[in-house]
């Protein structure tokens, strides 16, 4: 074999998932804080884990960014094991970790050229400058930013090696409203071109725009992973209808809103329900309500 071939994938490996897990640990202290995770990331997909504070959603990534070891489990990334691949798999992966605050004496674009060399063919800093809104601040020191205008940066050095395979965590903690969308365009280009994203927030209207599936992650376990609007599944069928009756708030949850309003018109004859909502749950309560649930069930 010449040094520019690489060894065969064993079989088990074989798949079209950019990310295989199954039955992923870690323990720290003896104490489970990823717990038996299995998990898919197709090729081109945009996907994002939500979860409470301390869920395990870090620790996940950080095992398949190859940076933390795992305790138990398969783990595969881009065909490779992340706990041994080494430098040519590393180039092929993008990261944004939780941001440091860690900053250098360099300007912005003297920090994007010189990272630059570490790539095969980076993006351009100009355009990098552009894409995270970064232009004006381009001569700026690093140890001169503002905290969102960092984190800009942090994603710009994530992205800037054209990577198959993006880890971006929290990518927006911190960002003002503008720079939120711009990152959100940024993902949405990277998406087009067929780039794979796993990223992790905690702005459930972040993962409802930008992803194609969500997976909740509790207590180190996955709890749930759907498109973002069919997350739930049985919670999302059940509704909440509102009227008011002499005078006084009224309301009920059900599977069956029809029959509720069939109810009411029936009492109301003249065919106004004073007050009258009917409201299925969002992205916001049916996340709730599966953290709750998860944190209930002791396992
Ligand atoms: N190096 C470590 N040593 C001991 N415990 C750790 C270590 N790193 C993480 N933990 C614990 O593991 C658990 C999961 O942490 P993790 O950072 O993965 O959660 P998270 O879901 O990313 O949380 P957040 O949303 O706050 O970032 C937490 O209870 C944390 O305290």
């Amino acid at each position: 074999m010449t040094a520019t071939q690489t060894a065969p994938v064993p079989p088990a490996l074989v798949h079209d998932e950019a990310v295989r897990v199954r039955g992923l640990a870690k323990r720290y202290s003896g104490r489970a804080v990823v717990d038996g995770i299995d998990l898919d990331v197709r090729r081109g997909e945009v996907f994002a884990l939500l979860g409470p504070n301390g869920a395990g959603k870090t620790t996940t990534v950080e095992i398949l960014e190859g940076v933390r070891r795992r305790d138990g489990g398969e783990a595969s990334v881009l065909g490779a094991d992340p706990a041994q691949a080494g430098r040519a798999w590393r180039d092929r992966i993008g990261v944004v970790g939780q941001s440091t605050g860690a900053g250098n004496a360099l300007t912005v674009r003297e920090t994007l050229d010189h990272f630059a060399r570490y790539h095969a063919t980076p993006v351009p800093t100009g355009e990098l400058l552009a894409d995270v809104g970064l232009a004006d601040a381009a001569r700026q020191r690093v140890t001169a930013l503002s905290g969102g205008q960092r984190r800009r940066l942090e994603v710009a050095l994530g992205v800037q090696g054209r990577p198959e395979l993006l880890f971006l965590d929290e990518p927006t903690t911190g960002m003002d409203p503008v720079a939120r969308r711009q990152f959100w365009t940024l993902v949405e280009g990277l998406r087009e071109r067929g780039t794979t994203v796993l990223l992790t927030t905690h702005y459930l209207d972040e993962a409802a725009h930008l992803a194609d599936r969500v997976g909740v992650v509790s207590a180190g376990r996955l709890v749930d992973v759907a498109p973002p609007a069919e997350l739930g599944g049985a919670l999302r069928s059940e509704a909440t209808v509102r009227w008011t009756e002499d005078g006084a708030p009224r309301s009920v949850v059900t599977a069956e809103p029809a029959a509720v309003l069939r109810d009411l018109l029936a009492a109301h004859p003249a065919g106004e329900v004073p007050g009258l909502t009917v409201t299925r749950p969002g992205l916001e309560d049916v996340y709730l309500r599966l953290v709750a649930v998860a944190q209930e069930d002791p396992r």
